[in-house]
């Protein structure tokens, strides 16, 4: 029997073949982001050092945390050399093998072609390591953790990775690149300083490097970003420190950074991104500022610094009134996290405010991007509703292209006899436009907001009110609306229509409220409405299309008196012609505020005879 011995073969998850194809032949012309992604991994081992020395102090010794650059120009190898967390056999196999991330699918789906835009692509979905493959033919990784034996890692980003024992005593992480024939400029001293400087001059950890006289350097800052006071920080600095912070390489919006002192003391440094990450809307994933106590990082992503409606926001908050060993567990329901939150919140609704009143255009950018969060946190937070409502923007009848209209500029604008503020929910800008409920708002010049997100139905049930004026659905029956509406021929028309009505309830029966007339309508036949108490009816709309049992609420049928089709109502004697053409006024009403036919075949064969010359002509059925 032969025992095995060398290296074992392991072949590589097939998404990481993929992947790594894509990244060397996408990515050539672009090169030098590996050295930002290996140095942004040594950088995290250093701080997941960091932490897990808070329980076990032995484990930091007497090293100082740091990661070196160790160019070899007779060997042709580039190692980035840190002396963090280490990995061990089974962390390599797990973390230089496989994805195991959902990232990962999405990554590649988002390729573009355009290498610039690929290249940010890579840091935000944590595939960082992989970017090695870009310079190197060969990498070999030598990894130890402190309570381990070591490994060494190599591969050649085909297919397959070996793994063996390794002679490393220390702790750490050696990721030793052979570079390709055509990548030596990597060599360089200068051209590696000169990368540090770009992409990682505000990594709190040394990097070092050796000059030309062989003495080691530190070739960046080193030091906390944002420890350090502002009067010493240009607007470029922030702008890298966020890059590093977030791999998103798109400029940030806006930022505020802020040191406080009293009796909770911290520093916060917050950003307004200009993008939406890929999973901003899957509420499953972390989301938060990074947190750090007393300039030891704790966690990536801590959720409880903010709320939901603000996970869009980026950043870094300090703080020294927070224990070291703190966890997500203490983090919820701390009174001093609470506090800091409270906080939080309002320096992010402060730096909107500012973005809102002095830079319209970038303000458009932030709404067209997270306006629908920040549009949750009418709902989820009252304290802060009335300031959050001021900042959204809605799409309206007097500007139907843009969402630019806010609260404040309508109210401004309304004429004296309205009262409320008028708006109007639906599934699409196109059928919000052209609902036949904003008619008669037109023709009083009105503004109507159009509420086109699908949060905005559980918006409005939630803010009620705005500087003391009243939000009002158009296509609701509000008694207020019907007074505005009142027209002087109002009974006359009634008397006139009462047969119509009359009929016209018998026939439709069950399935509404009510029939009665409308002065909403201008150019429409008729429309629905919902009774002044009931669901709103693209809620309910939206309950049943999600298979939930909405209370059946009945609507209310409004005809349009001086419209030709209804006018015909009048005249047709032949109950089945007259059933005929109301239920086409009732069929349309239900389609044209995106609704659904209950019996969508009956409605075309009516449509057809119509259309075939059955149209009720009152001469022949009066004679008939
Ligand atoms: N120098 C290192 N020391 C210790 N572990 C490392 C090191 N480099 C990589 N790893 C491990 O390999 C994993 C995969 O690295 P990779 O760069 O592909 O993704 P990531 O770092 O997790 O994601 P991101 O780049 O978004 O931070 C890391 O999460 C880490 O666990």
């Amino acid at each position: 029997m032969t025992v095995e011995t060398g290296p074992q073969k392991h072949e590589f998850q097939t998404e990481v073949r993929h992947l790594l194809q894509l990244m060397i032949h996408s990515l050539y012309s672009n090169k030098e982001i590996f050295l930002r992604e290996l140095i942004s991994n040594a950088s995290d081992a250093c701080d997941k050092l960091r932490f897990a020395a808070i329980a076990d102090a032995s484990l930091l010794g007497s090293d100082e945390l740091a990661v070196q650059l160790i160019p070899d120009a007779d060997a042709g190898t580039l190692t980035i050399k840190d002396n963090g967390i280490g990995m061990s056999h089974d962390d390599v196999i797990d973390n230089l093998g496989t994805i195991a991330r959902s990232g990962t699918r999405k990554f590649m789906e988002s390729l573009s072609g355009d290498q610039k835009k690929d290249s940010q692509l890579i840091g935000q979905f944590g595939v960082g390591f992989y970017s090695a493959f870009i310079v190197a033919d060969k990498v070999t990784v030598r990894t130890k953790r402190a309570d381990a034996e070591a490994v060494s890692w190599e591969s050649d980003g085909q297919g397959e990775f070996t793994i063996e024992p390794s002679d490393k005593t220390d702790r750490g992480t050696e990721v030793v690149l052979h570079l390709r024939d055509d990548d030596k400029e990597f060599l360089e001293p200068m051209r590696l300083s000169a990368l540090v400087r770009k992409y990682s001059d505000h990594i709190s950890l040394p990097i070092k490097l050796a000059n030309d006289k062989g003495e080691i350097e530190t070739i960046n800052q080193a030091r906390a970003f944002w420890a350090r006071p502002k009067s010493e920080l240009k607007d470029e600095d922030y702008k890298q420190f966020y890059e590093q912070l977030t791999h998103d390489y798109t400029a940030p919006l806006a930022y505020a950074h802020h040191k406080v002192e009293g009796t909770i003391e911290y520093t916060s440094l917050l950003y307004i991104p200009a993008r939406a990450p890929f999973d901003l809307w899957d509420r499953e994933q972390s989301r938060g500022v990074q947190l750090y106590v007393k300039r030891v990082f704790i966690m990536d992503k801590a959720a409880e610094l903010l709320p939901p409606y603000l996970r869009f926001v980026r950043g870094v908050v300090d703080t020294p009134d927070l224990p070291l060993n703190v966890s997500r567990e203490i983090l919820q329901g701390n009174r001093t996290v609470e506090k800091i939150k409270n906080a939080l919140v309002k320096r992010v609704l402060d730096l909107l405010d500012d973005m809102a009143a002095n830079r319209p255009d970038d303000y458009a950018t932030f709404w067209q991007t997270f306006g629908p969060v920040l549009k949750e946190g009418l709902v989820e937070d009252q304290a802060n509703q009335a300031r959050i409502a001021k900042l959204c923007r809605f799409h309206s009848t007097a500007s139907p292209d843009k969402a630019d209209v806010g609260l404040e500029a309508y109210v401004a604008r309304m004429p004296a006899e309205q009262d409320g503020i008028y708006y109007l929910t639906a599934d699409t800008l196109a059928a919000a436009r052209n609902s036949p409920h904003l008619e008669g708002f037109r023709a009083r010049n009105f503004e109507v907001l159009l509420l086109t997100d699908r949060i905005d139905e559980w918006v409005v049930s939630h803010l009620t009110e705005f500087e003391g004026k009243k939000l009002e659905s158009v296509a609701r029956a509000s008694k207020d609306l019907e007074s505005k509406i009142e027209t002087p021929e109002k009974a006359r028309l009634e008397g006139e229509y009462q047969d119509v009505v009359e009929r016209l309830t018998k026939v439709l029966g069950e399935r509404v409220e009510a029939v009665r007339l409308s002065s909403r309508l201008t150019e429409s036949p008729s429309c629905l409405v919902a009774g002044e108490y009931a669901l709103s009816r693209r809620l309910e709309e939206m309950l049943k299309r999600a298979g939930e049992a909405a209370p059946a609420s009945r609507p209310i049928l409004e005809l349009n008196p001086t419209h030709p089709l209804v006018e015909k109502l009048k005249t047709v004697k032949d109950d089945d012609s007259f059933a005929d053409l109301g239920e086409l006024l009732f069929g349309q009403a239900q389609l044209a505020e995106g609704g659904q036919l209950d019996d969508p075949s009956a409605f075309v064969k009516r449509l057809n005879k119509l259309l075939l010359g059955g149209v009720p002509d009152a001469g022949r059925i009066i004679v008939g």
